[in-house]
């Protein structure tokens, strides 16, 4: 073990929360250590978004490839060469790793980043230990760890896989059970189920994508069903997990009616946890909720004064521009005062499944709750882009305020749902009324002119600008 490094702040985990807190932490002058397990990016990286959406690309390509018959190209059917794929997955991780303006950032603000350190592991509230031999002292820190897939008590769970292990197939497997039809599980479901896997999807609950609205998640589910892909809802408990000679054999039970699904593969994606195993928060004197993950407050301290957290060791919203802004927060509080807090603010969200899904703002159930609201569907097999595209399946939801006509909510499935529902952010953000979005000539033909026709409509049914408003809807 090396002599202690003396530290201002110390921030473990160099995912987006991480860089983001180091970068900010070093800007205001702090002496700051950089302490990570693994490499620099964390998850979102190596494990997470970027290699995911690299399958997701693959799997968009293929589906591409297959529409260029009725465009009047003739090609033979693509064949994926799955080990092809990860080296493509590494180039990408590696360009973006590369391309990375915040490791010039933070260095240029005079943090030092140990990579590869080993888990880091407190000795008491103010020393941090990591495996591979490095110890600091610090007045602060800020834990962005990070975290893990949950893991279920039940027997033979050992035998099922994560979605991380797609990095280390040499093949497409032939079949696949994936556990959990949440962000994670309908992202292998969908990818895999393009690349010619035969895919059962089981979802606990009554639907798929639970935090979706519930006409999303009843399209996604039935456009994967059109595609070949098994999906069963409220299917019951999961009694055990046995080895066949061909895989896994996943047992479970409803209303005390047995049944199992075997297949090659069984992938479990049954929520997300902090990875906080390592770090001894007991004797640093941090509190963990019932969940298991780090309490925070708003000024993301937590029950250790010196000791902040952010990204998903916090369970809030599990996402990288949640992190990036959490590691803002966190990096300015232990650096300084007066401190800042976290706010509430509209975060876009979705995936790239195949059809696309993503939201912005409330979901219909959920505006009803509190508003009297109008409610316009635009399906994508009545706008012009998407006719010319051939990508007609999906529709764009608007949700709007009756009394005041702000835009309450948007949810997209289809063809760039997930950069469609940016812009209905943003006016939702800015609090605009829905005749203001109408009266914006956006281009012609595209994705987010759908958005342009819904909010017409609904400022016609409003009563609001109704002659302009039919301008839109040619869109
Ligand atoms: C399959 C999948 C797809 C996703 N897709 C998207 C997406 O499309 N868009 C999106 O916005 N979000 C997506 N997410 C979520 C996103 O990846 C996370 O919200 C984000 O990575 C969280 O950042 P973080 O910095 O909190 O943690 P992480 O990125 O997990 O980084 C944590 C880092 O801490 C390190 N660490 C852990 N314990 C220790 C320790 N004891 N000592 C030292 N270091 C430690 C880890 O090794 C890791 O490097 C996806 C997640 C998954 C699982
Ligand atoms: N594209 C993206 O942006 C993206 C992709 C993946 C993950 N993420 C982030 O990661 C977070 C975690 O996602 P996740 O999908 O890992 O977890 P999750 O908690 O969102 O979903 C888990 C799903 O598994 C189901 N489930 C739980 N126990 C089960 C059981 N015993 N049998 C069958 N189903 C069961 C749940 O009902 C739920 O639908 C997300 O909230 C999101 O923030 C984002």
């Amino acid at each position: 073990m090396s002599d202690s490094i003396p530290m201002d702040v110390v921030v473990i985990g160099a995912g987006p929360a991480g860089l983001l807190a180091a970068l900010r932490a070093g800007d205001l002058g702090a002496r700051t250590a950089l302490v990570t397990r693994d490499e620099f990016g964390g998850m979102a990286a190596h494990d997470g978004p970027v290699p995911v959406r690299t399958l997701a690309q693959a799997a968009r390509l293929l589906r591409d490839a297959r529409q260029l018959g009725r465009y009047g190209i003739a090609v033979t059917e693509p064949v994926l060469d799955y080990e092809r794929l990860l080296e493509r997955v590494r180039e990408v991780s590696g360009d973006v790793r590369t391309h990375a303006a915040l490791r010039e950032q933070i260095a240029a603000a005079g943090v030092t980043v140990h990579e590869n350190a080993g888990a880091a592991r407190f000795t008491d509230p103010h020393t941090l230990e990591t495996q591979h031999g490095l110890r600091f002292r610090a007045e602060k820190f800020i834990l962005c760890s990070g975290g893990v897939s949950r893991r279920l008590p039940i027997p033979g769970f050992e035998l099922t896989k994560t979605h991380s292990d797609a990095w280390s197939l040499t093949s497409v497997p032939p079949t696949m059970v994936v556990v959990g039809g949440g962000a994670t599980g309908v992202q292998v479901a969908s990818v895999f189920n393009d690349f010619g896997t035969r895919v059962q999807l089981f979802e606990a609950g009554a639907r798929i994508l639970p935090t979706e609205d519930e006409d999303v998640a009843a399209a996604v589910a039935d456009s994967f069903r059109q595609a070949g892909m098994e999906v069963r809802e409220d299917f019951g408990r999961i009694e055990r997990f046995e080895a066949t000679p061909g895989g896994v054999r996943m047992v479970f039970s409803k209303d005390g009616v047995q049944d199992s699904a075997e297949a090659a593969l069984v992938v479990a994606a049954v929520g997300w946890m902090a990875d906080t195993s390592a770090l001894n928060l007991a004797v640093a004197g941090v509190e963990t909720d019932p969940r298991g993950f780090v309490r925070v407050d708003a000024q993301l301290r937590t029950s250790a004064p010196h000791i902040f957290a952010a990204g998903d060791v916090t369970g809030r919203l599990m996402l990288v521009p949640q992190a990036l802004q959490d590691g803002f927060v966190a990096g300015s509080n232990a650096a300084r005062s007066p401190m800042i807090s976290v706010t509430d603010q509209v975060s876009p969200m979705g995936s790239f499944t195949d059809p696309e899904y993503a939201q912005a703002g409330l979901t219909e159930a959920k505006a009803r709750q509190t508003h009297d609201v109008v409610v316009v569907v635009v399906p994508f097999d009545s706008t012009t882009r998407t006719l010319i595209d051939g990508q007609t399946t999906g529709f764009c939801k608007l949700i709007v305020d009756r009394a005041t006509r702000e835009i309450l909510g948007c949810h997209v499935v289809g063809e760039r749902a997930v950069d469609l529902v940016q812009i209905a952010a943003i006016a939702i953000e800015a609090g605009m009324r829905v005749e203001q979005l109408a009266r914006i000539p956006l281009s012609f033909p595209t994705y987010t002119g759908v958005l342009g026709r819904a909010a017409a409509i609904a400022a016609r049914q409003l009563q609001v600008d109704v002659d302009r408003a039919r301008l839109a809807e040619l869109l």
